[in-house]
């Protein structure tokens, strides 16, 4: 059984008028965006775990939902005081790792919750320089206790459970890149309608959304590294962008998945959603001046609309799970 995304059974037929039995369709439920915060001191040295966990659990729930009987439903309020408890007990290693013991808890624990997701935004902190060098001393403690929210990309995963096997779909996004050159487009279609100028050095910038999917299923096998396994996909996508001369971004985009599937033996699918930024030269013949890409080119960076290239890249042989629509995941 796969413990990718619960689909459950066919729901009721569509249009009032059809005559015919009522059948309760896919089903869960569980607390949405517990924020939690967790500060581990080493002396006077802190650090910092800032999540969001949804939780959403399926199992045999037809009662609540038919009858109202409630003897299947572990509370959401319970479910957030879990997540919280949880972070104090067992401490947040990294995201995956805490939605694992989360998503094993639920499941293991409660005879009728059958499978759970477990979705986990985590939101970066990085240490404020402090005019000393960072290094103001309390006694014989360094003090380090002051925090600026990175202003970089949004690590995501789920966490799919279903007390046999496991999904693990990690991420990023709002990670905002740009090459300065080496990006073209041209030889494309022209048809009536057609008004964009062929570019034989443009500003390539997106913002990059990934999904990927490790090959981790079973507790049999070894389990990743899951904060050098983010960190590494990360690099991978940064430099195979930087290092990509682009004939499109869809080429690019091509170049940064396979990187990824290439580098890294833990990964079987990624797929990436990227949203072209459009930068384009400003006309200022108007005003007697030429401005083309040579140096001190300047640009209108456009908000919307934007090109959205999106696909996934599989190791050959894996079956893609992650959903096509990023959004839904
Ligand atoms: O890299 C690109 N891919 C496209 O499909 C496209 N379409 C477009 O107008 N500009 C671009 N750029």
């Amino acid at each position: 059984m796969s413990a990718a995304f619960p689909t459950g059974r066919p729901g009721a037929r569509f249009g009032a008028a059809r005559p015919g039995p009522v059948v309760l369709g896919q089903n869960q439920y569980g607390k949405a965006e517990n924020r939690v915060v967790k500060i581990t001191r080493e002396g006077a040295t802190h650090h910092i775990k800032d999540l969001n966990v949804s939780v959403a659990l399926s199992g045999d729930m037809e009662e609540v939902h038919l009858s109202g009987g409630n003897a299947h439903v572990l509370p959401t309020d319970t479910i957030k005081n879990t997540v919280f408890a949880f972070a104090k007990k067992h401490g947040i290693e990294s995201a995956e790792q805490f939605g694992i013991h989360l998503a094993r808890h639920f499941v293991t624990s409660q005879e009728p919750i059958k499978t759970a997701r477990i979705r986990i935004e985590e939101y970066t902190w990085e240490r404020i320089e402090t005019s000393d060098g960072n290094s103001r001393f309390v006694g014989a403690d360094e003090v380090k206790h002051s925090f600026v929210r990175s202003g970089q990309e949004v690590r995501t995963t789920q966490i799919a459970y279903d007390g046999t096997s496991w999904q693990v779909v990690s991420g990023l996004k709002d990670l905002t890149v740009l090459n300065s050159t080496n990006s073209e487009f041209w030889g494309y279609i022209k048809d009536k309608y057609t008004t964009l100028q062929e570019a034989y050095d443009r500003i390539l910038a997106t913002e990059v959304h990934a999904r990927w999917r490790y090959h981790w299923s079973s507790d049999e096998d070894r389990m990743p590294q899951w904060d050098r396994c983010y960190a590494q996909t990360r690099k991978h996508l940064l430099q195979a962008f930087a290092e990509t001369y682009s004939l499109s971004l869809q080429q690019t985009l091509y170049q940064m998945g396979s990187r990824v599937i290439d580098s890294r033996q833990d990964v079987d699918e990624i797929r990436l959603s990227l949203p072209n930024m459009h930068h384009s030269l400003v006309d200022l013949e108007p005003f007697g001046l030429a401005n083309d890409s040579a140096d001190g080119a300047v640009y209108y960076a456009a908000d919307r609309p934007y090109g959205l290239i999106e696909a996934t890249i599989l190791r050959d042989g894996a079956t893609q799970a992650i959903p096509v629509d990023l959004t839904n995941l």
